[in-house]
């Protein structure tokens, strides 16, 4: 007999009492997007915290998701979280060769340098389509196939694709540039993410100078975080502060991830951001995260795209003006090695500075500031 799967409601924490210094993100409404007026405005705030902030982050709002779908999706992730460890345990991602998909326990590795326990847990759902059809999945997400399933495809449709035909028009390219690199309907390592960060005692944090999360890019090429109310997420500013990420019911906020960094050169930034042990008052709480990893097809090539705008600015060099497709690193490629360096090690951490580097593309894993002589590495 299958066993059912009850969801009890989650209870958004409340939020922190600290007086922070809080970020101030450029707002995209997305309801804007349907009338042409509107959708040039986006474009304009899509440009101006690339240009103005030097900021490849904004706060995305009026999706089309409901307050209660959202909170339905962090219900989900509390209910798998609830669930005997020995359950969660099963389909685990298969790291050390690349693979991203599916559940990774915590407590599992140290942090760089230290005694202290990777307190992070996660589950990557792969898509709904074809392709993934035989992928293993838990009971408890076939128990609720069709809410996940609906909510992982708007990810994509209403929410991801909008910015990703922003980006091409603010970059004067084919509106669908970047729609046809990242299409549903074909294999890539999207996921939809349930995440959660066990707390730590104040001592053991110390220990990692209070990161729950290095300094780091992400991988792919766009991240939907939907907003929740537990502080920690801070992003680095141009002038190399960190700024507390604001809560805000019903937004999503979203950050440009490397590949989409590098097909621009570096005009859509993939934003440094890391996870710090939230304020005292929020400190004992169990940190759960609902996310959407997007990263284009496996099979595209990461080359420069050819943007008259990235030509009028300069960041064109003779060589990317005639990318070589055949020969470039793809997309698949990129992340998987990415994906081997980071969580294929037994330890979780890498000191500030390490470089990574595939074939032409390289970026740091750890953008933390080396101390000299602290003897931690953050
Ligand atoms: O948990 C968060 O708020 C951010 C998570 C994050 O940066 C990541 O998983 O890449
Ligand atoms: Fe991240």
């Amino acid at each position: 007999m299958a066993i059912s799967y009850p969801i009890p409601k989650w209870d958004r924490p409340a939020p922190t009492s600290a007086d922070l210094n809080w970020a101030d993100l450029t707002e995209l409404p997305l309801d804007l997007f349907d009338a042409p007026e509107g959708k040039l405005e986006l474009v304009r705030r899509v440009k101006h915290a690339l240009e103005v902030e030097d900021l490849g982050f904004w706060s995305v709002t009026n999706t089309g998701f409901s307050e209660e779908e959202i909170e339905h999706q962090f219900a989900i992730g509390q209910a798998f979280y609830n669930l005997p460890l020995e359950e969660r345990k099963s389909n685990s991602i298969d790291a050390k060769n690349g693979g991203y998909l599916g559940y990774r326990a915590a407590y599992e590795r140290t942090t760089n340098g230290t005694d202290v326990l990777d307190n992070m847990e996660l589950l990557n759902v792969p898509k709904y389509t074809k392709d993934f059809a035989n992928t293993p999945r838990h009971e408890i997400i076939k128990a609720h196939e069709a809410e996940i399933s609906d909510f992982h495809r708007r990810c994509w449709y209403d929410v991801a694709r909008k910015l990703f035909i922003l980006f091409a028009l603010a970059l004067e390219l084919p509106e669908n540039y970047f729609v046809d690199r990242h299409d549903y309907e074909k294999v890539s390592q999207d996921h939809l993410r349930y995440m959660m960060y066990h707390p730590r005692s104040e001592e053991d944090d110390a220990k990692y100078n209070n990161l729950w999360s290095w300094a780091h890019t992400d991988y792919g090429s766009l991240t939907l975080l939907f907003s929740q109310t537990v502080s920690g997420l801070q992003m680095k500013f141009a002038d190399g502060t960190y700024r507390d990420i604001k809560p805000k019911k019903g937004s999503i906020v979203v950050n440009v991830a490397d590949t989409l960094s590098f097909m621009t050169k570096g005009y859509l930034r993939s934003t440094i951001h890391r996870v710090t042990r939230p304020p005292p008052d929020q400190a004992h709480i169990h940190r759960i995260g609902v996310l959407y990893g997007c990263r284009p097809n496996d099979d595209v090539p990461v080359v420069v795209a050819p943007s008259p705008l990235l030509e009028r600015l300069g960041y064109l060099t003779p060589e990317d003006k005639v990318a070589d497709e055949k020969n470039a690193v793809t997309a698949g490629e990129y992340v998987a090695a990415r994906v081997r360096a980071v969580h294929g090690a037994n330890t979780y951490g890498k000191a500030p500075g390490t470089k990574f580097k595939h074939g032409n593309l390289e970026v740091l894993e750890n953008f933390g500031e080396v101390k000299n002589g602290s003897g931690v590495s953050i």
